[in-house]
């Protein structure tokens, strides 16, 4: 069954607790939360106490954590702590990725690995049997609104084969530039995650976004 999780960060940060219950009412399944460093990427978004304010706020949702900073397991545990269902790094982040999986599994949480446009999947085949997800970028990280890259739809495919083959459980998520045409390529390549932003905050009609997403 495909999921979808909406991107915070296309929000109306004013006002996210509600946009949040808004999409969650209408069908979507965890919520997005990207986090930016300025350093990792070239721009700042969320960090901490906006998750714990969501989460406090909404204590049922499942919150799918994005981590687009240079010290990942680092502040890993305060993610955590305030509400993180799992955590997602950037294997282009870290030196020890097998260590920051287990970093993550250690504070009681699934851990998910992120590769940008850039990154071959053949990085990752080592540690694809310690993860519950592997996030294909299909834009550059670090902003919104961006076009989606076509590449993305072969690394899913690629994925998706290897873990037939070596009968492995992890999901396939991709995230940048998600609607309902490139979300279609992707759920045929093996995606069982879309990421969308702009696609569903910045729709007329959030809740119709969030069923046309899903029927995919
Ligand atoms: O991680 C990122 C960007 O770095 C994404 O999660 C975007 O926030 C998705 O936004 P859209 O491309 O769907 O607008
Ligand atoms: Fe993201």
């Amino acid at each position: 069954m495909i999921q979808l999780s909406p991107s915070i960060l296309a929000a109306d940060f004013a006002d996210l607790g509600r946009e949040c219950r808004k999409v969650l009412d209408a069908g979507a399944d965890m919520l997005h939360i990207d986090v930016m460093d300025g350093h990792f990427v070239p721009n700042i978004s969320l960090g901490v106490p906006v998750l714990a304010s969501l989460h406090k706020a909404l204590p049922d949702a499942y919150y799918d954590v994005h981590l687009m900073i240079s010290q990942p397991v680092r502040y890993a545990e305060a993610f955590v702590q305030a509400g993180a269902s799992c955590i997602t790094f950037h294997v282009e982040a870290v030196e020890d990725a097998a260590g920051a999986i287990k970093a993550i599994h250690a504070l009681g949480v699934g851990a998910g690995v992120s590769i940008k446009p850039a990154t071959p999947v053949e990085d990752i085949l080592p540690i694809l049997d310690q993860v519950e997800m592997v996030l294909v970028m299909s834009v550059e990280p670090g902003f919104g609104g961006q076009k989606f890259m076509p590449a993305a739809v072969d690394k899913i495919a690629a994925l998706d084969a290897y873990r037939r083959e070596h009968g492995l459980g992890f999901r396939i998520s991709v995230d940048g530039g998600v609607n309902s045409q490139t979300g279609a390529l992707c759920t045929a390549a093996g995606a069982d995650i879309l990421v969308a932003g702009s696609q569903v905050f910045a729709a007329a009609d959030p809740a119709a976004a969030v069923a046309e997403l899903r029927a995919l």
